[in-house]
């Protein structure tokens, strides 16, 4: 047996073909939506994922503005960045790229909530806590969709996400658990104390973790879906958190790259256009 995929670089292409009518839309109101950046540094994975946005934007409609700081850039620079982007009203959103290797809880926190379209501004977060709308989390958002556009079952399934971080394992729990979504949540980390006893009873499994190969296939399931969220470079190859052998025992299994990766840049773009279609409205 072998699993089908979740395919996530031709789901991206799916969305992109949806929203650049609404994009057209929007213009025919006399709205174009914007996207920011800020880079700093020169980590050559942040600026592949930057420059694959901005390309993204450019297919759909989408203008980009991009601020490109050096590695010896200041918080206070930054900053002024932040500043100059939540004025500009030709901005709908903007992300801060991660890593920036500054303060980045005060970056983030910097960013007007109402342009946050990575979803991460703490009142944001707040506000996924108290069930109240606004910007989702791009990663977690984008692998939910990925699962409902390929019929995977999620109200009442038993889902296990293995990582605790802010950008997915954290808001993915309180996504999952929203009356909407109706699943019932596991939470796994580096405390967890039998992570495969855990994982065996899961309908979808949510590898989080940054470790490559954790999950394995006698720890999955059988038919079991399973999303690869992990991004580890080894020997310059990008590496998920699932092991090659899952795919002979999973239902169902993201690839990566072109599962997830993917779309956390459609969840960007739905996030700005969003946001353009309730400035539309008001
Ligand atoms: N403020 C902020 N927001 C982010 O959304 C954010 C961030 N910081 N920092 C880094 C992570 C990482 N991230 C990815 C986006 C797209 C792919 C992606 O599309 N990857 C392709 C290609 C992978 C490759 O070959 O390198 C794929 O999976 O097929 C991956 C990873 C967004 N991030």
């Amino acid at each position: 047996m072998t699993a089908q995929t979740l395919d996530g670089a031709a789901t991206l292409e799916t969305i992109k073909a949806e929203l650049a009518q609404r994009v057209a839309a929007l213009k025919d109101q006399g709205i174009t939506p914007g996207l920011g950046t800020v880079l700093v540094g020169d980590d050559p994975g942040s600026h592949w994922y930057v420059g694959a946005k901005h390309k993204d934007c450019a297919e759909i409609g989408i203008t980009s503005i991009r601020r490109d700081l050096p590695a010896t850039a200041t918080q206070a620079e930054a900053e002024a960045v932040i500043d100059e982007l939540n004025a500009d009203s030709a901005c709908t959103g903007f992300i801060v790229q991660q890593p920036t290797g500054l303060d980045e809880f005060a970056l983030l926190s910097r960013v007007d909530p109402d342009k946050d379209v990575d979803g991460l501004h703490p009142t944001n977060l707040g506000k996924l806590v108290l069930g109240e709308s606004g910007p989702l989390p791009c990663t977690p958002v984008g692998s939910i969709e990925l699962l409902r556009r390929h019929g995977v079952e999620i109200a009442g399934a038993e889902v296990v996400v293995v990582g605790r971080g802010i950008t997915v394992g954290r808001p993915l729990g309180l996504l999952l658990t929203r009356r909407s979504e109706n699943a019932t949540v596991t939470l796994c980390h580096t405390g967890t104390r039998d992570l495969a006893s855990h994982v065996r009873q899961a309908d979808v499994v949510v590898a989080a973790a940054g470790v490559p190969g954790i999950i394995t296939a006698d720890m999955v399931k059988p038919g079991a879906a399973v999303l690869d969220v992990g991004v580890s470079r080894v020997d310059g190859k990008v590496t998920g958190d699932v092991a090659p052998d899952v795919w002979d025992v999973a239902g169902w299994v993201s690839p990566n790259p072109k599962g997830v990766g993917p779309m956390t840049r459609a969840m960007l773009l739905t996030n700005i256009v969003e946001i353009a279609e309730k400035s539309a409205r008001a």
